[in-house]
């Protein structure tokens, strides 16, 4: 039998006034070049928004605050099964000011322009609620 893990996954979307917190994946990781939310593996016994509060904290040095999970989703991908959490994330005062933060490469994108960004195939339903929730409205 070849029965794969499925890894749990921790995701913030970070939101701050209709503008979310993205990046670019790393040259060197599974799906390169892609955009992304801040997230990463669980470690074991770690509940998925802790584990989102922690990914954001190491990969972009911003502290949030886990309000609520948006959705989640198992997808299987060439390289690993996930079960992706997205918890959506509020930016721990003092609130950012996007010139002069320092994020480590991630930085704030409006909710209109997600549309025009390449995620990896399972963020569909989520960019399609978030523009759905932020856009327009
Ligand atoms: N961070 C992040 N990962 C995503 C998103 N959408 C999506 O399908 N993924 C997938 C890609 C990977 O299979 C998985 C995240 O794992 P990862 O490899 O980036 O996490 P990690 O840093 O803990 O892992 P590692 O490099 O230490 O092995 O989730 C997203 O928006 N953000």
């Amino acid at each position: 039998m070849n029965e794969r893990k499925t890894n749990r996954i921790g995701i913030a979307v970070v939101e701050h006034q209709r503008q979310f917190l993205i990046g670019v994946r790393d040259a060197s990781s599974t799906l390169a070049g892609y955009h992304e939310f801040p997230g990463g593996k669980c470690e074991p016994g770690e509940a998925s928004d802790i584990c989102a509060a922690r990914e954001c904290r190491e990969e972009t040095g911003l502290d949030v605050q886990p309000l609520k999970e948006l959705l989640y989703i198992e997808h299987a991908y060439e390289h690993a099964d996930v079960l992706l959490h997205f918890w959506l994330c509020a930016p721990i005062q003092p609130a950012p000011d996007r010139d002069a933060q320092n994020l480590q490469g991630f930085c704030w994108i409006p909710a209109s322009e997600l549309s025009g960004l390449k995620f990896p195939e399972a963020n569909a339903p989520l960019i399609d609620l978030l523009i759905d929730t932020y856009v327009g409205s």
